[in-house]
């Protein structure tokens, strides 16, 4: 399951982004981990079914049946179903997207909205209506939570655990672009047509669609950028499950119907009375998985810092560097996502190197090496250039570090306390971007020390000519 809205990057000139799996336990239901048989279904959740079976969308036999779960809500397997069996099909007149707000009667004043605005109005307009005012929709957002372990439902206390991660940034600057979203929509939509909106909506309300939105709709379909599919929605997610393709698609209702389905199939097989999982997103970060779900994995590559570096406006040579950074497919603000044990992206040197790059290495900005330039920043340029480049990225480092209020031994002993889900997640984050700084000055730090060993670009130069033996001797020519 991925996510439709814009990304979100830390405000930070030099900053960097971080991720285990930790169970979730809904509030809405209570779940006791034992043999007993599975506890009884909510009404809401029966009624939702019925609403399903009553419209064929599923039956007895369907494959997978809702079932409370670990994570809250989930799909269980009602007989085993075989890997890439289909668990569910959903036909589009049970969708929501865009054009289902078109059609409804709020759809109107919706038309020019950003998609996920006009789901969102949607939603709670379904979610405010008067008992009296029967909408067959009523049976799904009955069986929505009013929250997730994601990080923009979190109390101020909450979110102080996470202070000077760069989860926290993006955190605040999410909630910010909805509360400016949300007063631009409440002036222009919402109050003046009362009559379609008869009930106050708050900041809250629409921070609930949007977490709704960002937990369960689906993107990367076809044609499809954001849709919720009900039913379809209640799939948790298992770090165990690596393959990301296949587990859903839209196909054709069949070959005399020009109707569209989506269709869930299970990745892997499932024992009789087993949650169907998936993978939700393999690439995401934990601080991504945080902020979208209320979820991380353990998994040590889900934790990542995104390192921010730029071609300062001040620079004597700026427009020379941006030209030679778009010319290789980077930009004047360029974004590194690190990851804990894996090597440095690759663009990520030869930027710094240009970032850095001045004195006497400037003449590698004249246009006539404009077509060589980046071979040549892929390699060590000069030992100034190189030393600044390690110094930079180790005091960013080390400043980034001073900004956590505890160190990773004493994360360490925090965790397996008695803490809440979401403390356990504000660890994981804080002590993952930690190790992904201190991974990141590792490195430098290694390089600080080989500086005098690594050849650079003179040296290169002259070897190219002919001018310097194999050991690095200078060969010298006796005038004739
Ligand atoms: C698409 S919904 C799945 C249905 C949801 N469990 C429910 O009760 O409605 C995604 C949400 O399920 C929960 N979830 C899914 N997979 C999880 C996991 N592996 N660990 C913890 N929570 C999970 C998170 O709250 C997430 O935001």
């Amino acid at each position: 399951m991925a996510t439709f809205l814009p990304t979100f990057s830390t405000p930070n000139p030099l900053s960097f982004r971080s991720k285990s799996l930790l169970l979730h336990y809904n509030k809405r239901f209570t779940v006791k981990c034992n043999a007993a048989p599975p506890p009884p279904l909510p009404p809401a959740v029966q009624t939702f079914w019925k609403w399903l079976s009553d419209e064929k969308v599923v039956s007895s036999n369907s494959p997978a049946k809702p079932g409370i779960v670990a994570e809250g809500l989930g799909l269980v397997a009602q007989r085993d179903i075989g890997r890439n069996e289909v668990v569910l099909e959903v036909p589009k007149k049970f969708w929501i997207n865009p054009d289902t707000v078109s059609a409804s009667e709020i759809g109107r004043v919706c038309d020019g909205l950003k998609p996920w605005i006009s789901v969102a109005l949607f939603l709670i307009k379904e979610k405010l209506r008067e008992d009296d005012d029967y909408s067959p929709w009523r049976n799904y957002i009955n069986i929505l939570p009013e929250s997730t372990d994601s990080t923009i439902f979190w109390s101020e206390e909450e979110l102080s655990e996470i202070e000077g991660t760069q989860l926290l940034s993006t955190t605040l600057s999410v909630k910010e672009y909805v509360k400016n979203e949300f007063l631009q929509v409440q002036e222009q939509v919402i109050l003046p047509n009362t009559k379609l909106f008869p009930s106050p909506i708050t900041l809250d309300d629409f921070i609930w669609a949007f977490g709704i939105l960002r937990s369960r709709a689906f993107s990367r379909l076809r044609g499809q950028n954001l849709v919720l599919i009900p039913i379809a929605d209640l799939i948790n997610h298992s770090p165990s499950i690596t393959k990301e393709d296949y587990a859903y698609e839209i196909k054709g209702a069949g070959l005399f119907s020009r109707d569209q389905i989506f269709s869930l199939r299970s990745p892997i097989p499932v024992k009789a009375g087993q949650q169907v999982l998936i993978q939700y997103d393999l690439n995401k970060s934990n601080a991504e998985l945080a902020l979208d779900y209320g979820f991380i994995e353990s998994t040590v590559d889900r934790n990542t810092y995104t390192l921010t570096l730029q071609i300062s406006d001040s620079d004597p040579y700026f427009d020379d560097k941006l030209d030679i950074a778009e010319t290789n497919g980077t930009k004047a603000v360029q974004y590194f996502d690190i990851t804990l044990g894996r090597p440095l992206p690759p663009k990520m040197l030869p930027y710094l190197r240009l970032v850095a790059l001045g004195g006497t290495d400037s003449f590698l900005l004249e246009s006539i090496f404009r077509n060589s330039v980046w071979d040549h920043l892929e390699l060590p340029v000069s030992r100034d250039n190189e030393e600044v480049i390690c110094q930079v990225v180790r005091t960013a480092c080390r400043s980034a570090l001073s900004s956590y209020r505890t160190t990773i031994e004493e994360d360490e002993k925090l965790k397996g306390g008695d803490i809440n889900r979401r403390v356990e997640i504000a660890i994981a984050i804080r002590e993952g971007e930690k190790k992904v700084l201190g991974h990141i000055d590792g490195i430098f730090e290694e390089r600080e020390k080989e500086l005098d060993e690594y050849e650079y670009y003179q040296e290169r130069r002259l070897r190219d000519l002919g001018l310097v033996g194999e050991q690095g001797d200078i060969i010298f020519w006796e005038p004739k």
